[in-house]
């Protein structure tokens, strides 16, 4: 195919089905103008708390005076020990301070981790030809799809990524629909996260006094969906965004990502942003909008984007583990049982979700939709 007109690479990514990363093998010396973010959405260095120490103002009896150093570090938590009930602490101390934490020492094979990367990377490197055949037009099945950006028809800029979005409804769907190129090592990889994910779930269940999960499962986890992200080379990241300040919409999202790096979560109440540095073997956890609705506002799901990169490839692989999308998400009777206020009303999770798909990644303004 010919290459783009200078003001054609929306068409060329978009609607030729191209994608950033055809853009991206085009090794151009500038970014084009489609991708180019507005200051505001570029990652700000300033606003990077990475390594150093920090103070912040802090209230003694009406006194303010600086805090002692902090160094911000996302948490780490080795689960080796199911049983051990400060496991469970740390973690629903993460999900409440941080809305994100890595798990490591979690059970899944590092072979089961690492086929699924390298099986990102063989879809993504399929011909155009081939992964055309997975775009909203062309798909076999509406469980399976492969964008460039976002929503390009609701993106003003494009994000410099491209996903491949799957939807889990059966074992049978999966093997009829998924691409050959990924479909085996995505099925295990979901299969064999089955039982951490549950188990996280009834950790963080239980600090809001859900005992009984066996009936709340269709709620809290009756629907998955897996995505393969690809972050090709970038010309002139610093103007680009791989991934622009979102929240997840999911229950909560169990995220592999490779070595490369880039991912950034927003301090809570704060105007930083913390890496997520890769960490070999782990996995990022972080809490999304259907738990912080959940939980009426225990639980966070923080706001976090990726860095475009212009020395590397980047692939991520996040597990959502979402409600059904025919529930019913509100706060939990269990949470509101000591007469504490809704601060969330009751929606239609797929209403909630389609609310999510009709607009671009706007921050943490998603969850304004539950807002009572
Ligand atoms: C950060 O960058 C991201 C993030 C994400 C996803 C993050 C998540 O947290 S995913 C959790 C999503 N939840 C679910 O998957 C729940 C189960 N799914 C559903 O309930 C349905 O798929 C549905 C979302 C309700 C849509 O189904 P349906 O009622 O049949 O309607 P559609 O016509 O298919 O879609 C409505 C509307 O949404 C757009 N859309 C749907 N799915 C996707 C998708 N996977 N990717 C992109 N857009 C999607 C669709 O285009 C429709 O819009 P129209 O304008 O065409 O009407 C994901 C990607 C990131 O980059
Ligand atoms: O690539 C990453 O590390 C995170 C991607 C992400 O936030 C998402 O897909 O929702
Ligand atoms: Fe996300």
């Amino acid at each position: 195919m010919a290459p783009p007109s200078l003001n054609d690479f929306r068409n060329f990514a978009v609607t030729k089905g191209h994608g950033a990363k055809g853009i991206s093998d085009l090794r151009l010396d500038a970014l084009p103008d489609q991708y180019i973010q507005p200051p505001e959405e570029r990652i700000d260095v300033t606003k990077v708390l990475d390594k150093e120490p920090r103070f912040f103002l802090v209230s003694d009896n009406g006194q303010k005076r600086l805090s002692d150093a902090v160094f911000l570090v996302v948490p780490v938590i080795d689960i080796s020990n199911l049983d051990d009930p400060v496991v469970a602490d740390r973690i629903a101390e993460a999900a409440e301070k941080w809305g994100f934490f890595q798990i490591v020492n979690h059970g899944v094979p590092v072979e089961v981790l690492e086929n699924v990367k390298v099986a990102a990377r063989r879809f993504f490197e399929l011909p155009v030809e081939e992964k055309i055949k997975y775009t909203q037009e062309n798909s076999p099945s509406k469980a399976v799809r492969l964008t460039t950006s976002f929503i390009p028809k609701a993106d003003k800029v494009l994000e410099w990524k491209d996903y491949l979005s799957l939807f889990y409804v059966s074992d049978d769907e999966s093997s009829k629909y998924w691409p050959a190129a990924c479909k085996n090592e995505a099925m295990e990889f979901m299969n064999k996260s089955e039982f951490v994910i549950k188990w996280l779930l009834k950790v963080l269940m239980q600090r809001l006094n859900v005992e009984d999960l066996d009936s709340k499962e269709s709620l809290l986890m009756g629907s998955r969906r897996i995505n393969l992200n690809y972050y090709p080379i970038c010309p002139n990241p610093e103007l680009a965004i791989g991934v622009g300040r979102h929240s997840d919409v999911s229950t909560f999202t169990f995220l592999l990502q490779d070595h490369i790096g880039g991912l950034y979560v927003r301090k809570l109440e704060t105007d930083f942003w913390i890496q997520v540095p890769p960490i070999p073997g782990s996995i990022v956890i972080n809490v999304g909008d259907a738990l912080e609705i959940f939980s009426n506002g225990k639980y966070k799901s923080a706001e976090h984007r990726v860095a475009a990169n212009g020395n590397n490839n980047r692939i991520s692989v996040p597990i959502f583990v979402n409600p059904s999308p025919g529930e019913i998400i509100g706060p939990l009777p269990e949470v509101l049982e000591n007469g504490e206020k809704p601060i969330y009303k009751h929606v239609l999770y797929s209403d909630y979700v389609k609310h999510f798909y009709r607009k671009s990644h706007d921050g943490k303004l998603t969850v304004d939709f539950a807002k009572v």
